[in-house]
């Protein structure tokens, strides 16, 4: 099992992802730690009054949800996947063909979006595959300027009420009652895709969690220090894995150094069952069968903040 003492060094975080990255001598996922030894499992608060979206299908019943608190980096909360099947596919799609959508989002795909007419990266996707690995980012309600690194009051689009009550009951369920999502990043990985070791300290609420919510393939998630010298510790993150990271992790350097493929025949991969018991009218069996497909070879991290 890899260590999870905090060492210091000169720029361990960059040595850990160089590692963890390598294609030469790629690493054994079984040997990292499995949630339970990265943390002590702490009780779901169940709601007793307030959101009921918990209530709706796309959660299992916040009881059972296993949260771990991280020993060694106080504030990391590990919920694993809270999501049923039905829901892991539901939140792809409303990523994959709203959230991805622009306007009112934004994307790295606006160009192409703004130059022709018809172009709407979720349908054009479906008959040109090759379209699949250019969608890598949106934003959504306060957008993130990739330059300033500033929200702006200007630069705002209307927050996805189902994803703000979701993530509200995410947080509440793990101990933070008053999460408000104000704007949010949607990640999309190929299997060669990689997010650099970075903090995130563009929001005004530092004390505010963010919610990070991972869909489709696994990734390996690194957690280090305030500080790139700090040995950042290996996560296995499955689809619909939550983490939550307040506190002192809030300001910690994180990054993906890779996706790991799982076979859509594992028992562990619940969205790629069929779901023709599951009625579900907001998504045409086209739609669906196109994010079977694409989940197979991405990952989708929403990444949502609260600002003020
Ligand atoms: O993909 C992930 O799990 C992390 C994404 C992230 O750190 C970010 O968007 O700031
Ligand atoms: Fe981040």
């Amino acid at each position: 099992m890899a260590s999870v003492d905090p060492l210091v060094g000169d720029n361990a975080f960059k040595r850990c992802f160089k590692k963890f990255k390598s294609r030469v001598d790629p690493p054994n996922c079984s040997e990292l730690p499995t949630f339970s030894q990265l943390g002590s499992r702490v009780p779901s608060v169940v709601l007793t009054h307030g959101s009921t979206f918990s209530a709706s299908n796309t959660l299992k019943p916040a009881e059972s949800w296993p949260i771990f608190r991280c020993t060694h980096l106080p504030g990391l909360v590990l919920i694993r996947n809270p999501f049923t099947p039905h829901g892991q596919l539901f939140w792809g799609l409303r990523c994959a063909r709203d959230f991805a959508r622009h306007p009112p989002q934004r994307t790295n795909l606006d160009r192409e979006v703004d130059s022709e007419a018809n172009f709407h990266w979720f349908e054009s996707a479906q008959d040109d595959p090759s379209l699949w690995r250019k969608m890598r980012w949106s934003t959504l309600g306060y957008h993130h300027n990739w330059d300033t690194k500033v929200y702006s009051d200007q630069d705002v689009s209307p927050f996805p009420p189902d994803l703000a009550a979701l993530t509200a009951d995410l947080a509440r369920t793990a101990g933070f009652p008053d999460f408000r999502a104000e704007a949010a990043i949607v990640n999309f990985y190929p299997l060669d895709g990689t997010l650099g070791g970075h903090t995130d300290h563009s929001e005004d609420n530092l004390q505010a969690p963010l919610v990070s919510i991972s869909l489709g393939q696994s990734a390996i998630f690194l957690v280090g220090g305030t500080t790139k010298d700090v040995e950042p510790v290996p996560i296995l993150l499955q689809s619909g894995d939550v983490v939550i990271m307040s506190g002192e992790a809030r300001r910690a350097f994180h990054g993906i150094p890779r996706i790991v493929r799982v076979p859509q025949t594992s028992p562990d991969v619940s969205w790629a069952r069929r779901l023709d018991q599951v009625t579900n009218p907001e998504f045409s069996e086209r739609d669906q069968d196109f994010m079977l497909k694409y989940l197979d070879a991405h990952r989708i991290n929403i990444n949502v903040r609260q600002v003020h």
